[in-house]
């Protein structure tokens, strides 16, 4: 059972936590090294403030700080027995747990942990209680680590709409190099790149640099942390991908298109092996509607309106908007089935519909 939580680190992740929780009535207590992180995490629903005596221990706590910070986090916890079971969620594994079990941590009750949801935001005000919902969150018990305490953890994320996923540590600091500190360095790479562009070039920038670039608006410290700590396994994927654009780029400088094609190709593959946002699995082949929509406030919540209205689900929604024009195109997903039904209902609302 997880009836009590605490939370210690009411940034983005500690406080979506802590959200998702009170939503299925878990009693959170929070508490952040930072008042006005701790105050605003309070006034959105999050939790009150962690008292100094527990009248007894809370059911798990969960250590949300930066990874650098989870040793010595999770020592003070352990240290005031401020909960039963202890897990974290940084975004690195092996050398949280070695510096842990260094520390003199207690390791049975601990479960290292990893949400895989988040965004390139940081602190309470960017939290949501849906930010983990459908996705992976890893749990990466030690030989130590009490099995209770790893079903206790199951839990947490189950609470959180999450899919736990119990892997080895390493194997968990390779994967995660692959598909999330890798990419983010790319996209960091991309984006500085358009350093070196002028106001024009960046005036036809489209959805596609935003998709590539948005990762690499995340926090520079954090990052740094997160890259240091996993540095030989995002180096080699780092190489891989290095040799792949100087592949591409000497083909391109003497017209071999071969080598070009079979990157885009073996991209292609690799795209379609990105789970959705359903989890594990390809990405629903969805019908997806274009939808103009103007620059006024309160657009975007009549066109839901009306797709509610239709009683259509929308899946999904990406929204393209070029700067300085009065004028914006929605995407929107929704399942084969209903497609024509908004499409009948939307044109007859005076929206103009494409396919
Ligand atoms: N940002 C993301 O998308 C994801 C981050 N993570 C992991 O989650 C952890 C937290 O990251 P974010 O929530 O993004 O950062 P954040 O910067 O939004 O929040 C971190 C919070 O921890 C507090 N803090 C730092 N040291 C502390 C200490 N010793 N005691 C108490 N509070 C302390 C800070 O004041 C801050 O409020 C990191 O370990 C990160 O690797 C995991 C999944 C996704
Ligand atoms: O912004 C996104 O889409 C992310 O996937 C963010 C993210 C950042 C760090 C993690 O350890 C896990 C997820």
């Amino acid at each position: 059972m997880v009836e009590s939580a605490v939370v210690i680190g009411t940034g983005l992740i500690g406080t979506s936590i802590a959200l998702a929780l009170r939503q299925r009535g878990v009693d959170v207590a929070l508490s952040d090294r930072d008042s006005a992180a701790l105050e605003l995490a309070c006034e959105l629903g999050a939790g009150t403030p962690l008292v100094e005596d527990l009248p007894e221990p809370a059911d798990i706590a969960v250590v949300a700080v930066p990874p650098s910070a989870v040793p010595a986090a999770l020592r003070d916890a352990q240290q005031r027995g401020l909960a039963r079971v202890y897990t974290d969620v940084a975004s690195v594994k092996t050398s949280v747990v070695r510096q842990a079990a260094e520390l003199g941590c207690t390791m049975a009750s601990y479960v290292p942990g990893h949400p895989m949801g988040g965004r390139e935001k940081q602190g309470p005000s960017a939290a949501r209680a849906d930010l983990f919902l459908g996705r992976s969150w890893a749990l990466c018990p030690t030989p130590q680590t009490d099995p209770v305490a790893v079903k206790t953890a199951t839990l947490l994320a189950e609470l959180c709409g999450a899919n736990p996923l119990v892997v080895d540590e390493t194997a968990h600091d390779r994967a995660v190099a692959l598909v999330s500190h890798a990419p983010h360095a790319v996209s960091a790479a991309v984006a500085a790149s358009l350093l070196d562009g002028d106001d024009t070039a960046l005036a036809l920038a489209g959805q596609g640099l935003r998709d590539m670039t948005r990762i690499a608006g995340g926090d520079v410290d954090l990052w740094r942390e997160i890259l240091s700590h996993n540095a030989g396994p995002v180096a080699a994927v780092l190489e891989q991908v290095a040799a792949d654009l100087a592949a591409a780029a000497a083909a391109l400088r003497t017209g071999t298109l071969d080598t070009v094609v079979d990157l885009l190709r073996r991209g292609r593959a690799g795209h379609a092996r990105v789970p959705g946002k359903r989890g594990i699995g390809p990405t629903p082949d969805y019908a997806v509607l274009s939808v103009v929509i103007p620059d006024e406030p309160g657009a975007l919540g009549r066109l839901f309106a009306a797709a509610a209205e239709a009683g259509v689900n929308v899946e999904d929604v990406r929204i393209d908007h070029s700067p300085g024009l009065p004028l914006g195109v929605a995407q929107l997903s929704v399942v084969p089935e209903a497609r024509d039904r908004l499409e009948r209902a939307l044109t007859a609302g005076g929206w103009s519909v494409h396919r």
